[in-house]
């Protein structure tokens, strides 16, 4: 792509409107078709999404604080700062009625620090300068130096050729095999098949699933669903591809209600028929969402159950006997059930839906899925959806489809065409946060979503923001899932505005409203890149990516660019004083930075001894019901669940050079500061195989370390509940061995209740003097009524 294709944006200013539904028209493509969304469309739920329906907090999966609030590190920020944080459109809210109130007043009394400081780097922004433009070139072929555009061109050569390996020099082989694999698809070309629908009334639909959709202003389908929809519903295996926000769940949920409208409704006729797998639990969360939409708009009596972790087991199983229609999960939940929910199977199953299908195919999901397919009949239909989909024969042999039909719209273009996609030029890591900061400080000022490679990236960034007045919440896995909710549902709200995400938020989520998505640093997939700028720009509306692009992040910058057309590609700057500035400000919060994380740390802790008690207690209380559920399986044994965790997790960090390149930065510290300390560390010269199996048992013993002193307090809790004896008992050897387990509970002296002074049947001397008071009748009858009279029972 030449140079002076590339937009540079010099201002970080300018105005845009990119939540607004795009005005220009698409080209249409080639097959002559108008393959652009109705720009005006909006998944309007007619007023139910923002009454009843939340496609993140449905009735049953509210979040709730059970009297045991998280913690919060906002609420941390504001004790420290003296005021609670606000939302932008709070904070300008209270300066419009300031202002309207007092016309005269030009310095709002009560603007804040945050505001001075916008107005201040706002007038560092006009004098940017257009250095770092200069330098900086978009299409990836930039240096600094000859010597490193060298290698840097080497680098990308390798990339092209990758590439173009993967995209035109499939082999004759593999094209055969393909050929052979995959059904043709008769929606393919457009012109020549003019049977492909252009509305759904066209699709043989049946009439309460064509009220559901006009009742939620699906008129027109978009191609996927124009393509899909009729070939699911001849029951025919489906490989699906298109951009990120194109309608992809309704074209698999619209087929699947259509089938479920003419199921065996007689006597047995009752099972679970549809299944959808997802890959993360807050996208199965919306699947539902949309589907029961549709079913209840449609009046259409079909049932769903939502299986995902983070939510109760016992209410699942419980809803799982009653034989819904459609299972909507993610994997491991999902094999949970099947291994420990008595009776629940899925023999009856017709359809299976992967959705993300590549993302399932991934590396740490692979054993799960093969073991859901083993526990699906093989008649069943298949349709696997994602923006990024793979036909890679040798990955989708495990699915065991039947010669699937590949419905992939316009497959060279993998981004909306309505998103803008701009990159900032980084030198140096440490300009990351200060230049996030000034960004967020002066021009993305709400709905947006920003991603960090890891979970504590974006939990610290979440203090600075909090110091700087901005709001954020964050969504990663480290959250409890009532937290996860909350903070989608803060941010869909405008509580927030800003979600701090891992690449858990990067897939499926269509979070209405969003402007702006910025990458803290570039993905190392370029599937990943597309998913996450995926999350703007959805079905017809504008959007704008932002990517924060380091010297690491080239070769990714290169395919991201490569993938899109010239007009969406822009550069911006960010003022070198604006990020000078901020660096100044980060520096200078440093020590409360600190702070702020051991208070937390200390809270957290606090809670962690209360919750340590309140187990115990519940432990004495309930401990028979406790022993008398049968313990859960899995299909995997703790290792090789924990081989396959590794394996997942390596994967994904293999994919950022630059916290590749960190880990090995400071696992070479490590090793420097191990050499000077003790002479060979524990791991040293083992191979990695050796390494990781060593580090599984270490982890099993200190599971088992940890089973052994929690039964501890258990003890020690009962013993502190134990009545307290009149005068001292003698020792009783036994008595501690026939405590524990619930094999020693049958055995125990008083049909249950632990030896103690007052039985008369123990080994050993007596105790006269306290047998001989009245008082212990008393108790004894009182306390163990029942056991008491079974001991009787026994004893004749
Ligand atoms: N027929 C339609 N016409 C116009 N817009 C539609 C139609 N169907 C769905 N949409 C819109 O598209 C949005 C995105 O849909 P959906 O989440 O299914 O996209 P997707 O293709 O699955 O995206 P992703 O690849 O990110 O998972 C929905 O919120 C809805 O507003």
């Amino acid at each position: 792509m030449a140079n002076d294709l590339v937009t540079t944006i010099d201002s970080d200013d300018e105005v845009s409107n990119y939540g607004e539904p795009s005005q220009t028209p698409r080209a249409s493509t080639k097959s002559g078709k108008d393959d652009e969304l109705d720009p005006d469309f909006e998944f309007d739920f007619d007023g139910g999404r923002q009454e009843g329906l939340d496609l993140w907090g449905g009735d049953e999966i509210q979040a709730t604080t059970k009297g045991n609030e998280p913690i919060n590190v906002d609420d941390i920020i504001a004790r420290r700062r003296g005021k609670p944080l606000e939302a932008y459109r709070d904070r300008k809210r209270r300066r419009e009625e300031a202002d309207a109130e007092s016309d005269e007043d030009e310095e709002s009394e009560e603007e804040d620090e945050d505001s001075e400081m916008e107005a201040q780097v706002e007038e560092d922004g006009s004098q940017a300068s257009g250095s770092d433009a200069e330098e900086m070139d978009v299409d990836g072929s930039d240096a600094d130096t000859e010597e490193e555009e060298e290698s840097d061109d080497e680098e990308d050569e390798d990339a092209d050729s990758d590439d173009d390996a993967s995209e035109a020099g499939e082999t004759a082989a593999e094209i055969a095999r393909k050929d052979a694999f995959f059904s043709k698809d008769p929606t393919a070309d457009a012109i020549v098949d003019p049977t492909i629908p252009s509305s759904f009334a066209s699709m043989n639909l049946s009439r309460p699933l064509l009220r559901a959709l006009t009742a939620l202003s699906l008129n027109t389908p978009t191609p996927i669903q124009a393509r899909a929809i009729p070939l699911a519903l001849l029951g025919r295996d489906i490989l699906g591809s298109a951009v990120t926000g194109s309608g992809k769940t309704a074209a698999f949920m619209v087929p699947v209600l259509e089938r479920l409208c003419y199921r065996d409704r007689g006597k047995g006729g009752q099972a679970c028929r549809v299944l959808v797998l997802c890959p993360t639990r807050e996208l199965a969360v919306q699947c539902e969402a949309v589907g029961r939409a549709l079913a209840e708009k449609g009046g259409l009596d079909v049932r769903f159950a939502l299986l995902v972790g983070g939510l109760s087991l016992n209410a699942q199983a419980h809803t799982l006997r009653t034989l819904p229609d459609i299972l909507i999960a993610t994997p491991g939940r999902l094999i949970d059930h099947l291994t420990n929910t008595p009776s629940f199977t899925l023999s009856a199953l017709d359809v299976l839906v992967i959705d993300e299908a590549d993302r399932m195919l991934e590396a740490g999901f692979t054993d799960e899925l093969e073991e859901i397919i083993k526990a699906c009949p093989r008649s069943r239909q298949t349709m696997l959806f994602s923006a990024t989909m793979t036909d890679s024969v040798d990955e989708l042999v495990k699915l065991s489809l039947d010669k699937p039909i590949r419905v992939f719209v316009d497959p060279k273009r993998n981004t909306a065409s309505s998103l803008t996609q701009e990159f900032v030029r980084i030198r140096s890591d440490d300009a990351r946060s200060p230049s996030l900061l000034a960004l967020c400080k002066r021009t993305i000022r709400e709905k947006c979503i920003i991603f960090f490679r890891s979970k504590a990236l974006a939990h610290q960034m979440r203090i600075l923001f909090g110091l700087f007045g901005l709001k954020a919440a964050e969504l990663h896995g480290n959250l409890t899932q009532e937290q996860r909710l909350q903070a989608l549902n803060d941010f869909k709200a405008g509580k927030v505005d800003y979600l701090l995400a891992t690449d858990l938020a990067s897939r499926g989520l269509d979070i209405k409203g969003v402007e702006t998505v910025i990458n803290y640093d570039m993905p190392g997939q370029l599937a990943q890149y597309t998913h996450r700028v995926g999350r703007t720009a959805r079905a017809g509306r504008k959007g704008r990516s932002i990517s924060l692009v380091g010297e690491a992040d080239r070769k990714m910058l290169k395919l991201a660019i490569k993938q899109s057309e010239a007009d969406q590609i822009r550069h911006r700057i960010i003022p070198p004083e604006a990020v000078a500035a901020m660096t100044i400000k980060v520096d200078e919060l440093k020590d409360e930075i600190q702070d702020i994380m051991h208070e937390e740390k200390e809270e957290k802790l606090m809670r962690q001894a209360d919750m340590e008690i309140k187990k115990g207690q519940n432990m004495v209380e309930h401990e028979e019901e406790i022993y008398s559920r049968p313990a859960r399986t899995w299909f995997q044994s703790e290792k090789e669940k924990l081989a396959s965790k590794n394996t997942g997790k390596e994967a994904y960090i293999s994919a950022f050079p630059a916290e590749k390149e960190r880990r090995v930065r400071t696992s070479d510290q490590d090793k420097e500061k191990d050499k000077n300390a003790i002479k060979r560390g524990k791991y040293d010269g083992l191979s990695r195989r050796v390494k990781r199996r060593k580090m599984a048992m270490e982890e099993d013993e200190a599971d088992q370390q940890h089973v052994k002193s929690t039964t501890m307090a258990i003890r020690q809790a009962k013993k502190a509940f134990k009545p307290k004896k009149i005068t001292e008992p003698l020792a009783n050897p036994d008595a501690g061995k026939k405590q524990a387990g619930v094999k020693g509970k049958s055995k125990k002296v008083g049909g249950g209740r632990k030896g103690s002074a007052f039985d008369d049947d123990r080994k050993g001397p007596k105790h006269e003097g306290m047998r001989a008071k009245p008082t212990k009748v008393a108790l004894d009858k009182k306390g163990g009524k029942g056991k008491g009279k079974g001991k009787a029972k026994g004893k004749k």
